[in-house]
C-alpha cells in the first residue's frame, strides 16, 4: 500500500454516471421505476444491461484509486468510460474540471494520448518492433522526431527495469517484460493518469508480485495518478490509497484499504474481506488510545502509519505498551489489548471500547 502524499484536489469528477448496454437505453436512468429493478428484472423487463449504476466519486491527484469487485461487477466499463471509449449513458464526467461529455473528436484523442492513458491486459505489442519502438510509439504518433522519442524511450525502457533488451521483439520476452513494455509505452507518453485494466491478471504470482511493487516503486518516485482495476482483493489492498468496492454496477464502498477492512460497509463487504490479515492492514493510528502518554521518552515509538503486525513485535519484544509518535509529538498509546482486538476483528467503532 502506498502513502498519498496528494492535495485534495480531484483529477477525475464522476458524478451520477450510468452506463446501460442494450435497446433505448437511455430511458433506463431517467424512470425511478426502472432505475430501481435488479439486474435479472431490468433484462427480462427492457432486454438492457446496466453495467455502471449512478455512480459518483473523485480521483484525487496523486492517489492510487482502485476498482474493485467480482467479474461482470461493471470495472472496466466504468473504466473505460472515463476516456469515452465507452460512451457512458447518463451522468458526468470531469478531467481537471473540463467536461469530458462535451469533448469533441480530436480533444478526446489529446486526452488519450496525452491525459489519461490506458496500460490493458492485452498489451497488444507490435510484434516487429523492437522494445525500443515499441515504447516510443505512442510518441511516434504524437509526431515527434524519431532521435527525440528513442532518447525517451530510452529513459522509461530503464524506469521499468528493460535495460538491455532494448533491441528484442515482443516475441522475444516473458510474460513480465511485455508488460512492462507496455507500461513503458504508457509511461513515455508521460501522461497525467495512469489507467491499469487488470493488467496482472495473466501473470504468474510471483511476476505479478515484482509487478505490483514495480507500480508502487513508479508511483513513490513520480506521485503519478493511478486508477487501477482487479478483482484481486489482494492487490486492491497493496496498491489502493482508496478502493471503490464495486457489486452489480454500483459502489458500495469507497474507503481506504484499513476504512474497508475496518469498517465494512455492509454485509457483502464483510464477507469479501473476511479472510484478510487485519494486523497487516490496519494501522496503529486506529488502534492506539489516543493521548500523550505523559512520559519523554516515547518507548516504541511507532509511525502512525505502521500496520498492527509491527506493532505487535515492538510490544511483545519490550513487554511493554509502545507509543505512536507524529513529528515528534506523541499521538496515542498501543498496548497487547489493543492490537489484540484489531487482530481479532473488532471493527474501528468498537476498538478498545471495553478498555476505556
Ligand atoms: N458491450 C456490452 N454489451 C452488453 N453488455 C455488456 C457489454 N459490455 C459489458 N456488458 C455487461 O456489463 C456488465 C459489466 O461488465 P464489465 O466488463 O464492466 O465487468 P467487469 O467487472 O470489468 O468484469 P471482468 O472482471 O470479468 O472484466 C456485465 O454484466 C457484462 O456482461
Amino acid at each position: 500500500m502506498s502513502t498519498s502524499t496528494a492535495a485534495n484536489s480531484p483529477v477525475f469528477s464522476v458524478d451520477g454516471l450510468w452506463k446501460v448496454f442494450g435497446p433505448k437505453s437511455e430511458q433506463i436512468p431517467a424512470d425511478p421505476e426502472l432505475a430501481a429493478l435488479d439486474a435479472a428484472e431490468l433484462r427480462t423487463r427492457t432486454g438492457c444491461t446496466a453495467a455502471v449504476r449512478d455512480v459518483s466519486f473523485d480521483v484525487r491527484k496523486g492517489e492510487v484509486f482502485v476498482v474493485m469487485g467480482l467479474s461482470g461487477s461493471g470495472k472496466s466499463t466504468l473504466v473505460r468510460c472515463l476516456t469515452r471509449l465507452i460512451e457512458p449513458t447518463a451522468g458526468s464526467i470531469a478531467i481537471d474540471g473540463e467536461d469530458v461529455r462535451a469533448m469533441d473528436r480530436s480533444r478526446l484523442r489529446e486526452l488519450r494520448r496525452h491525459r489519461a492513458a490506458m496500460v490493458f491486459q492485452h498489451f497488444g505489442l507490435l510484434p516487429h518492433r523492437t522494445v525500443l519502438d515499441n515504447v516510443a510509439y505512442g510518441l511516434e504518433i504524437q509526431g515527434i522526431g524519431k532521435a527525440e522519442r528513442r532518447r525517451r524511450a530510452a529513459e522509461v525502457v530503464t524506469k521499468v527495469g528493460l535495460e538491455g533488451m532494448e533491441q528484442r521483439r515482443p516475441g522475444q520476452l516473458s510474460g513480465g517484460q511485455r508488460q512492462r513494455v507496455g507500461l513503458a509505452r504508457a509511461l513515455a507518453v508521460d501522461p497525467q493518469v495512469l489507467l491499469f485494466d487488470e493488467p496482472f491478471s495473466a501473470l504468474d504470482p510471483l511476476i505479478r508480485r515484482d509487478m505490483q511493487e514495480e507500480v508502487v516503486r513508479l508511483h513513490h518516485e513520480e506521485g503519478r495518478t493511478m486508477v487501477f482495476i482487479t478483482h484481486d482483493l489482494n492487490e486492491a489492498l497493496k496498491l489502493g490509497d482508496r478502493i471503490a468496492l464495486m457489486r452489480d454496477g454500483r459502489i458500495v464502498q469507497l474507503g481506504t484499504p484499513e476504512e474497508i477492512v475496518g469498517s465494512p460497509a455492509d454485509d457483502y463487504v464483510r464477507e469479501f474481506v473476511r479472510d484478510v490479515p487485519r494486523a497487516d492492514v490496519m494501522t496503529v493510528r486506529t488502534a492506539m488510545r489516543a493521548g500523550d502518554c505523559g512520559g519523554a521518552e516515547h518507548p516504541g515509538a511507532l509511525a502512525a502509519d505502521a500496520v498492527v503486525a509491527e506493532a505487535i513485535k515492538v510490544v511483545s519484544r519490550s513487554g511493554r505498551p509502545a507509543c505512536v509518535v507524529e513529528d515528534g509529538r506523541c499521538l496515542g498509546v498501543v498496548d497487547q489489548a489493543r492490537l489484540l482486538d484489531v487482530v481479532a476483528g473488532a471493527e474501528l467503532a468498537d476498538i478498545g471500547k471495553e478498555a476505556v
